[in-house]
C-alpha cells in the first residue's frame, strides 16, 4: 500500500432539508435544526493503484459522500483532502486530475457521443485517443445516436469514457457496471484493472456485491451515513466465516424443520426450505454440528442427494451487517 492516500475523508457530515414525508415518518432521524443527516461521520482513505469500494444499501450515503469528495457538494462537517487539496473550491489543476463517472451519466442530452468526447478531450493537456477509447468501449456502434436516445448501458459507457479521457490520477465511479450487458461489464472491469495498474486511485460505489468482491482492494461498508465495517474482501470473508457457515443439502423430504435436524443444539441456526427437498442451514457450524446433522439424517432414514458447505460471499457479510430488510 502506498503511504500517501490520494483521498482522505475524515468525519464527513452532510445534511439536507428533509421532505415533508420523511419529517413526518422519521422525526427521530432529524437533527435539532430539523435536518436529515445523509452522511453522519463517514471516514475513508483511497490509495493510488487501489480500488477502494464504498458498499452500502440504497440511501446509505455513498453518492452524497462522493459528491462532497469531488467538490460538487459543500459538506457541513469533517475534512476532505483530495490529492492534497480541499475539493470544495478546488483549483482547475486539481479538477483536471480527477475523473468522475456519475450514476445517472450526467451527460448533455442532445449531442452525439463522439463530438461530446472530443469536446471533453479538448479540455485536457494530454487526453486519451478518442477513437481508440470509443472503439474499446463499443461507442462507435451507436455514435449516430444522441445521448438522449441511448440505452442506459450505452450511456454508462460514454460516461466512463468521459471520466477516463483526461488520464486522471483519481477516478470516481458511481455504480459503474449498473445496467451493462456481460460483455460491456467485462470491458469495464478490464479498464478498471488497467487504470489500477497505471497507479490511479479508484473510488467505486456499488451495491452490487459481485462487483465489490471482484474489484475491491479495500471495502468500506457504510450504513445510514456511517462507517460500519472495513477491510479487504478476504478480511471480511474470513471474519464472517469464523462466525457463520452455510450448508446446503437436498433430501427426499419436503417439510423438515430445524428441530428435526438439530434439536437441543441451543445454537442460533436458521433453516431455509428452498423447495423440492432443498434446504439451507446457516449458523455457527462446528464439526459437532455436522455430526449431529448426519445422525439426524440416519434417524430419519434420509440419504442426501446433495450436501455442500457453501463459502460465504460478500453478500452474506453485507446482509448480516446491513440487515435483510429493504430500506
Ligand atoms: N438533495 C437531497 N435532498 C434531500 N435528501 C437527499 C438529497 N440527496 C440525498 N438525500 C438523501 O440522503 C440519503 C443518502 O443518499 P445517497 O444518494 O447518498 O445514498 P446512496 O448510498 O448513494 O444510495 P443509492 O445506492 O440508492 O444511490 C438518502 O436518504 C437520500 O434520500
Amino acid at each position: 500500500m502506498n503511504s500517501q492516500p490520494a483521498l482522505d475523508i475524515s468525519d464527513l457530515v452532510k445534511e439536507f432539508k428533509p421532505s415533508k414525508d420523511f419529517r413526518e415518518k422519521h422525526p427521530e432521524a432529524l437533527t435539532e435544526a430539523g435536518l436529515k443527516r445523509a452522511v453522519n461521520g463517514i471516514s475513508f482513505k483511497a490509495y493510488p493503484g487501489e480500488v477502494t469500494v464504498l458498499l452500502g444499501a440504497n440511501g446509505a450515503g455513498k453518492t452524497t459522500t462522493l459528491a462532497c469528495a469531488q467538490g460538487l457538494t459543500k459538506r457541513d462537517g469533517g475534512t476532505i483532502s483530495l490529492l492534497g487539496e480541499d475539493p470544495w473550491g478546488a483549483s482547475p489543476q486539481l479538477r483536471a486530475r480527477v475523473g468522475i463517472m456519475l450514476q445517472d451519466g450526467g451527460l448533455p442530452q442532445s449531442v452525439r457521443p463522439l463530438p461530446l468526447l472530443r469536446h471533453v478531450a479538448a479540455m485536457y493537456a494530454n487526453p486519451l485517443d478518442i477513437s481508440e477509447l470509443s472503439q474499446r468501449l463499443g461507442i462507435d456502434s451507436f455514435n449516430g445516436t444522441s445521448i438522449r436516445r441511448l440505452s442506459g448501458g450505452q450511456r454508462q459507457r460514454v460516461a466512463l469514457a468521459a471520466a477516463l479521457v483526461g488520464r486522471p490520477d483519481v477516478l470516481f465511479l458511481d455504480e459503474p457496471s449498473a445496467g451493462l450487458d456481460p460483455q460491456s461489464r467485462q470491458v469495464v472491469f478490464d479498464i478498471i484493472e488497467e487504470q489500477k495498474q497505471r497507479g490511479v486511485a479508484i473510488v467505486l460505489t456499488t451495491h452490487l456485491l459481485d462487483d465489490a468482491q471482484r474489484l475491491a482492494d479495500y471495502v468500506y461498508i457504510v450504513e445510514r451515513g456511517q462507517n460500519v465495517v472495513e477491510g479487504t474482501v478476504a478480511d471480511l470473508l474470513t471474519r464472517a466465516a469464523d462466525e457463520t457457515k452455510t450448508i446446503t443439502f437436498t433430501v427426499a423430504r419436503e417439510n423438515l424443520t430445524l428441530t428435526d435436524l438439530l434439536s437441543g443444539s441451543g445454537q442460533p441456526f436458521s433453516l431455509v426450505n428452498r423447495g423440492h427437498g432443498s434446504y439451507q442451514l446457516s449458523g455457527p457450524l462446528k464439526p459437532s454440528t455436522l455430526t449431529q446433522l448426519m445422525r439426524s439424517f440416519e434417524q430419519l432414514d434420509l440419504m442426501p442427494t446433495h450436501l455442500e458447505l457453501t463459502p460465504r460471499t460478500l453478500e452474506d457479510v453485507f446482509l448480516d451487517i446491513a440487515g435483510r430488510e429493504i430500506r
